[in-house]
């Protein structure tokens, strides 16, 4: 059997084009244009690569997109300065604070200083509240992703036995509150789990995201199950030439697939809906914070 391909590109394509159509009706309806700060503190060259496809994005789909790159040793009151700044700023809707910081800035402390309004990220402490307790709340941006492919492809998940890998405060945990909010039976499994293969052989719907390379091979998994991989791993890549990489995810995709229902690939799968998902939630800010109706199908 050879499982469905789930492809992230095409739908998070398909997602930037709706909210770019909301882009549109919003500036010739309401003379607003949406917009969104990015800001990268030191110069890891993945990070880099990242922020600069979300700004080109952003401006894609009609939006204002502000980047503020810091030096690596900025301190935390400078950083703070800049958070306090665009929180005041009206110009600017969503807030993005690229993690992990340096060492020697406190994440909880910058990420709860982010007005949780335009915390497109859903990473403050009110928002996963919010999350928590189903109350209307922005959602992290990788985890809604993926919910929106499961529920592209299942219709209702309701009944259905997930298991997240994975208990991150961005990825697994805030992927167990909406697949619980979907009704399904939740597992969320992590290091210290007994047995992990026969726990993953239990489910309908898999959400990898661990951060290991290939860990999630198809023997452990239900024939027909769904697979989402989350994982974003860069490996040496000999056979493509001396010092190259490749990314792979935390599935071993070559295995899987073959008794796997339907899964999405590296690359191409939940990394294009994480970005399409970070512009609907600028959109959703955006239309929250001007007491306008909220787009449909691009929130939780
Ligand atoms: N596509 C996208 O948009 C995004 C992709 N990612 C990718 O997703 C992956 C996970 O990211 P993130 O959640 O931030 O990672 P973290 O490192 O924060 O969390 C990893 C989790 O996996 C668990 N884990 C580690 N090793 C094992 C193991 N051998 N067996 C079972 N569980 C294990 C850890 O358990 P414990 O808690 O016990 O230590 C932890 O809960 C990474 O590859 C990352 O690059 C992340 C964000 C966005
Ligand atoms: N505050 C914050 N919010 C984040 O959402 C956040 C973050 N910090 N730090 C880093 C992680 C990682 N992340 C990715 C998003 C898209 C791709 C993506 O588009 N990947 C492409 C491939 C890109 C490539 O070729 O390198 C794909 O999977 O097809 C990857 C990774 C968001 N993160």
């Amino acid at each position: 059997m050879t499982a469905t391909l789930i492809d992230g590109k095409a739908f998070a394509a398909e997602v930037r084009q709706k909210v770019a159509t909301h882009v549109t009706r919003l500036r010739d309806e309401n003379g607003i244009t949406p917009g969104l700060a990015v800001v990268l503190v030191g110069e890891d060259a993945a990070s880099q690569v990242y922020v600069r496809a979300k700004g080109k994005m952003t401006t894609e789909v009609g939006m204002n997109s502000f980047e503020h790159k810091l030096e690596a040793d900025t301190s935390e009151g400078d950083l703070l300065a800049l958070i306090a700044k665009l929180n005041a700023d009206p110009s600017v809707n969503g807030i993005l604070v690229q993690l992990p910081l340096p060492a020697h800035l406190n994440e909880d402390l910058v990420v709860n200083s982010i007005d949780p309004a335009k915390d497109v990220d859903g990473f403050h402490i009110s928002n996963v509240g919010r999350l928590g307790t189903g109350q209307k709340s922005m959602v992290p941006c990788t985890p809604l992703g993926c919910l929106m492919m499961l529920r592209e492809f299942h219709g209702s998940l309701s009944g259905l036995n997930a298991v997240v890998i994975g208990r991150s405060n961005i990825v697994g945990k805030p992927m167990a509150s909406l697949l619980l909010g979907d009704s399904c039976t939740v597992t969320i499994a992590h290091s210290r789990t007994k047995d992990l293969p026969s726990v993953v052989r239990a489910a309908d719907i898999v959400v990898a995201a661990v951060g290991r390379p290939e860990m999630v091979t198809g023997d452990w998994i239900k024939k027909g199950a769904t697979v989402i991989d989350v994982g974003i791993n860069r490996i040496p890549a000999p056979e493509k030439g001396e010092g190259k990489t490749r990314l792979v995810g935390d599935v071993d995709f070559a295995s899987v697939k073959e008794v796997a229902g339907a899964i999405t690939p590296v690359p191409g799968g939940v990394g294009p809906m994480t970005i399409a998902c970070l512009l609907a939630n600028t959109l959703t800010a955006t239309c929250r914070a001007n007491g306008l109706a909220e787009p449909e199908g691009l929130t939780a």
